[in-house]
């Protein structure tokens, strides 16, 4: 029992079966298993996802918030925080943040913000995924992100989170603009040349993501257009479970 069999000198790690079930599995896998996969890291192969996830252990929940500039997702995040629990992470407030820190990407976040572009990738994948591994939850709102299809594949493919749902906040142009005009928190972006940007941005790259994942059944699509309570009723029953809601 449990000897190495002859010409498999790696070093046994999997602890899921007896190492002869793990070594029979393990030269059964070798022949499909595409050569970058590493018979080293076992975890790649009895985990369900395709690459290692660089939350370790965390799997949290995320839903997704998306919508025009505009359309409410931080207001309505701040009253599903209250009611449901989840941490609201908004990749705006991040970005903003890591330009206020000093940091070395500072100058090219703000330059990006003021034309209304999308931010790397990388740089906005990295800031949420240092919120979520600081945050004692598992359950996140993840607001204004992912903004296009890069955004979309690159945070799939490097946390390995897959969204519940995704909440569609849907409101006219018009509607938009009137509210950004009047938002008045002193943003920078918050101008007519830049919210007209932003509106191009929204349509040409944000949309897609939306279509995306409506393609996958994904997508809760609400009518931003009406006042904030209205809008949140809807929400509410969105995120009431099913069993609350027969109860009720
Ligand atoms: N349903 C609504 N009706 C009217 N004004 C709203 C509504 N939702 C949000 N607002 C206001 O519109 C502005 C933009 O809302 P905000 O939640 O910041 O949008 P977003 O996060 O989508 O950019 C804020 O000043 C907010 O108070
Ligand atoms: O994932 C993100 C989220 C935001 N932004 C930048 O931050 C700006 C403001 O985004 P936020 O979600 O804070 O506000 P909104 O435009 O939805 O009102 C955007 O126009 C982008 O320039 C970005 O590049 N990537």
């Amino acid at each position: 029992m449990n000897q190495p069999i002859e010409g498999n000198e790696e070093p046994y790690i999997y602890t899921g079966t007896s190492v002869h079930t793990d070594t029979f599995i393990r030269n059964s896998l070798r022949s499909f298993i595409p050569s970058r996969f590493s018979f080293n890291s076992p975890r790649l192969f009895f985990n369900s996802k395709a690459t290692e996830s660089t939350l370790g252990q965390k799997n949290p929940k995320v839903v997704f918030v998306l919508g025009g500039p505009g359309s409410g997702k931080g207001t309505q995040c701040a009253n599903i925080v209250e009611h449901f629990g989840y941490t609201h992470l908004s990749a705006g407030d991040l970005l903003r943040a890591e330009i206020k820190s000093g940091s070395e990407n500072g100058t090219m976040i703000q330059n990006m913000i003021k034309e209304g572009k999308i931010v790397p990738s990388e740089v906005t994948i990295k800031l949420l995924e240092k919120a979520i591994l600081e945050k004692d939850n598992d359950k996140f709102l993840i607001d204004g992100f992912p903004r296009n299809e890069e955004n979309r594949a690159a945070f799939e493919e490097v946390t390995g989170i897959v969204p519940e749902f995704v909440l569609f906040f849907d409101c006219p142009e018009e509607e938009m603009e009137k509210r950004l005009l009047g938002r008045n928190q002193g943003r920078e972006d918050d101008n007519i040349d830049t919210i007209r940007k932003r509106f191009k941005v929204f349509l040409e790259s944000s949309l897609p993501v939306i279509e995306y994942y409506n393609s996958k059944d994904k997508v809760r699509k609400i009518d931003a257009a009406k006042p904030v309570g209205e809008v949140f009723e809807v929400v509410k029953a969105l995120f009431t479970p099913v069993d609350d809601k027969a109860a009720a």
